[in-house]
């Protein structure tokens, strides 16, 4: 049977990455997507920023909304203080596999925990179910049309804190219009754009970071 893109961009990294070595796991797929074949990875460019945030927010707990194959979440891990916990959520089973293959590839399993879920059905439980209080960071990178009822469950489950931050990938291509109006107009949050381009394209897009004000 025919291998999936995922299913490819995985053996990219374990023919080309070094176990336990998290950054040549990401130098792998960034390789690959640039020079064999796209993947909606956030990327080199946009992965700097993040990578900025992260070290900014040093985060000891982290939730990623859309895991796809494992990418941003391995960018993130690797950034993380001991005893840190991300928790990132994935409701394709194919996707998850490869994810989860691509985490242990990087030796992150320690710090990840990936719920195969929808984020509606797992964010109301995430307090119950792994004894967190809150999210210093929320990544969101799934369908975009569900970053801002996302945020509106996150905010009703009490999850966020003064200070929590919200970091959005594709605010400009794709696009999140409502969550970017959202976040820009609203009193609870202080919004910055960061301006950068679509993952190996000259496209633009960018990423932009709320801090959730209480
Ligand atoms: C809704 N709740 C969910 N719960 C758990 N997992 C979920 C949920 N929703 C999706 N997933 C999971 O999260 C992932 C979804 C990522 C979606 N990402 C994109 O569409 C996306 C698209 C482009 C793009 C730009 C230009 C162009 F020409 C073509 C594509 C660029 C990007 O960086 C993206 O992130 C995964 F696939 C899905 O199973
Ligand atoms: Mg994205």
């Amino acid at each position: 049977t025919q291998s999936t893109r995922p299913q490819r961009l995985l053996s990219a990294v374990q023919k080309n990455a070094t176990r336990g070595d998290p950054r040549s796991v990401v130098k792998a797929i960034d390789h690959f997507c640039r020079h064999k074949e796209w993947a909606m990875n956030v990327g080199d460019e946009k992965g700097c920023i993040l990578d900025s945030v992260v070290t900014e927010v040093n985060p000891h707990t982290v939730l990623e909304l859309g895991t796809y194959c494992g990418y941003s979440t391995v960018r993130i891990a690797s950034l993380l203080p001991p005893h840190a916990k991300l928790i990132t959520l994935e409701f394709n089973p194919d996707y998850a596999a490869v994810a989860r293959q691509v985490i242990a590839w990087a030796g992150l399993e320690e710090k990840v925990q990936l719920v195969e879920g929808a984020s509606s059905d797992w964010i109301p439980k995430l307090k119950e179910q792994f004894g967190i209080q809150t999210f210093d960071l929320v990544f969101l990178d799934h369908w975009k049309d569900r970053y801002l009822p996302d945020t509106k469950l996150i905010e009703e489950f009490g999850l966020l804190r003064k200070g929590s931050v919200l970091l959005a990938d594709n605010v400009i291509c794709p696009g999140t219009p409502d969550y970017l109006e959202y976040v820009r107009s609203s009193p609870q949050y202080k919004s910055q754009y960061f301006k950068s381009h679509l993952e190996y394209t000259k496209v633009e897009d960018g990423l932009e970071k709320s801090v959730f004000l209480g």
